[in-house]
């Protein structure tokens, strides 16, 4: 499919969390809430990376399940093209389903280890009845992992396990290409890649947005990954987004303590600067205080 035609043909897509709320079961009749009325909308037309940074356990995995459909929040609603995704048509899902595709830490949970790699193409294939005969399906599997620079002699044919981890996530990625969704909702992609495979990922989800009009939601806990692909962010604390804006805006300008104190956190080379502040709430409110040493 040509690159022109793709961006041309693509209707403006928008998926929205309306006031979402996620409590789970804690321990001993507790109750953990883990997304905490929180509000954002993804939308196609103006293809963007947004960022959604936060701590572990600020809720960020629980809001890319809510997105993807894999979890009913407890309250707030979820729509895509204006129409609540727990109520939508049979075709209509299936639609949502290929127009808003994950990518996870751990491509493992995809890969199904008695198969090999080459299945989770054939079966988007077959779902989203993308080629007809094994010729053209052979094709499309080859020319998406072309475009994310994998050579099909080298992984096809594979299992999981005899693949590196920037392999195994550049193979979601070519899946990813081979579906042309409006959104992808990455999570926590490159934690597990060294800094090399991190950046050869990374360049490739901002031209999978700047070639083929991808709007992508990047998970992560590391600000300078966040630094390097730019577009917009959204800063999430206990389960509240509590600062959002461009990537250039909120890092010159935080507002937020827990922004302020990402930030200084970000690791440079100096074994003398350690990080000196760290989060404390005080009476709900976060304020950036001294570490004790
Ligand atoms: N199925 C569940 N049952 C009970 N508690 C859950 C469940 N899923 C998540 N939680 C809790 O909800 C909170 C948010 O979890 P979540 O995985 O969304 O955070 P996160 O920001 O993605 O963390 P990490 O970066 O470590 O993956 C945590 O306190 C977690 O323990």
């Amino acid at each position: 499919m040509a690159v022109a035609e793709t961006v041309a043909e693509a209707v403006a897509k928008t998926i929205r969390l309306d006031d979402i709320t996620q409590v789970f079961p804690g321990r001993l009749g507790t109750k953990v809430v883990a997304v905490d009325h929180v509000s954002f909308e993804l939308k196609s037309d103006t293809p963007r990376i947004a960022s959604l940074v936060g701590a572990s356990g600020s809720g960020k995995s629980t809001i890319a399940r809510i997105l993807l459909g894999l979890q009913r929040p407890t309250s707030g609603q979820v729509t895509y093209q204006g129409k609540d995704v727990g109520s939508l048509s049979r075709s209509e899902y299936t639609t949502y389903r290929r127009d808003v595709q994950p990518v996870f830490q751990d491509p493992y949970a995809i890969f199904n280890p008695f198969y090999r790699v080459d299945r989770i193409f054939w079966k988007a294939i077959r779902n989203f009845k993308l080629a007809h005969g094994r010729a053209a399906g052979m094709n499309k599997i080859e020319e998406s992992l072309e475009a994310v620079r994998l050579r099909p002699g080298e992984v096809l044919g594979r299992y999981a396990h005899q693949l590196s981890g920037g392999q195994r996530q550049r193979l979601m990625l070519a899946r990813v290409h081979m579906l042309q969704p409006s959104f992808v909702i990455a999570d926590e992609p490159v934690s597990m890649l060294d800094a090399q495979v991190r950046r050869h990922f990374l360049d490739i989800m901002i031209d999978f947005q700047q070639t083929y009009g991808m709007t992508t939601l990047f998970i992560t806990h590391d600000l300078s990954t966040v630094a390097y692909v730019g577009g917009d962010m959204m800063t999430i604390y206990k389960g509240q987004i509590v600062e959002q804006g461009t990537v250039k805006e909120v890092m010159t300008h935080p507002s937020h303590a827990y922004t302020k104190l990402l930030i200084d956190s970000v690791p440079t080379p100096d074994p003398n600067d350690r990080w000196k502040t760290r989060v404390e709430l005080k009476d709900g409110v976060p304020r950036i205080v001294p570490i004790e040493t």
